[in-house]
């Protein structure tokens, strides 16, 4: 039986992951873990009301251990996945990391943690984007090189981070497949200076707007024609399946660093 362990569990990504191991046989919640500082804690996941015996209640972090999870998930923000990637390495637990928004040293923080429990960590757990990325490096090698290339991302009006983890990881993967380093060739604005766009570069560009669950759209652009290779989410359960998908996938497996291609058996 997999015994899952959600941290943010009242989050958006939090309660769509709660619904997603409910619909999944063999697989239990274990903890609904919100911060120690929540006004939710020790109340029904299902309807806030004061907790009841062998009812799903919201718990501590602390009390992840003490539940008996065999498996972690985290979609949160990058200070409190950091600490909840402590708690996992402390106690052997593997874990699934969705939290996006994280600097090259959160993922350093990521690959060292590896080394001691097994982790999948995925900006995307859809099946869509998956293949997406490899979907892009197809277009990137086979399109003439004199290509304009750019990503554009539109979520909800609450999301944080931008350019999504999603636009990102296409933007790298685009970037592996030219021989190029990401970081030389990513704009992410336009208005500093008045230039025009150059064939080596991958602009990125961000839309916030009422509830728009994620869209991501590649752009190869030469004269004459355009190729769109896009990808609609219209529901979080569609991430919290993936991810769920990936921690039943993950039970057993050695130490190290996986992605939702490995999940999926793309590699
Ligand atoms: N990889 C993927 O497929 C996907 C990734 N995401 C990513 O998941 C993350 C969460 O997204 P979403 O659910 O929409 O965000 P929400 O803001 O709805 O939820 C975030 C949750 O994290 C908790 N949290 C925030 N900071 C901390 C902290 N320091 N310690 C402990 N808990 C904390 C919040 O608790 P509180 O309620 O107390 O503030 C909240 O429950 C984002 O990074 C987003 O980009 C989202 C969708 C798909
Ligand atoms: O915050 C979100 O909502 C999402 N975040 C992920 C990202 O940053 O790419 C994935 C998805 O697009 C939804």
């Amino acid at each position: 039986m997999d015994k899952i362990g959600i941290f943010g569990a009242n989050g958006r990504m939090g309660l769509a992951l709660v619904e997603a191991c409910m619909q999944v046989n063999e697989t239990q919640i274990a903890a609904a873990a919100v911060r120690s500082s929540s006004p939710l804690l020790s109340t029904l996941v299902v309807n806030k009301q004061p907790c009841a015996p062998k009812k799903l209640c919201f718990s501590n972090e602390e009390d992840v251990v003490a539940s008996g999870a065999n498996v972690l998930i985290d979609f949160t923000l990058p200070e409190g996945m950091k600490r909840h990637l402590q708690l996992a390495v402390s106690q052997n637990l593997p874990m699934v990391i969705g939290t996006t928004g994280l600097t090259t040293d959160d993922m350093e923080v990521i690959q060292q943690a590896a080394q001691h429990i097994p982790i999948v960590f995925a900006r995307n757990f859809s099946v869509g984007v998956t293949l997406l990325l490899d979907l892009v490096q197809t277009a990137a090698t086979k399109l003439a090189d004199e290509m304009d290339i750019e990503i554009f991302e539109a979520h909800h009006r609450n999301k944080i981070d931008a350019p999504s983890g999603t636009a990102l990881a296409i933007g790298e993967a685009i970037a592996e497949a030219k021989g190029w380093e990401h970081d030389d060739v990513a704009r992410y604005d336009r208005t500093p200076v008045e230039q025009a766009k150059s064939q080596n570069e991958i602009g990125y560009s961000v839309l916030r707007a009422g509830d728009i669950v994620g869209e991501h759209t590649a752009y190869f652009a030469t004269m004459g024609e355009r190729l769109e290779l896009t990808h609609k989410a219209t529901s979080r359960l569609t991430f919290a399946s993936g991810a769920v998908r990936a921690a039943k996938w993950l039970r057993n497996k050695p130490n190290g660093l996986y992605d939702m291609r490995d999940v999926l058996g793309l590699k």
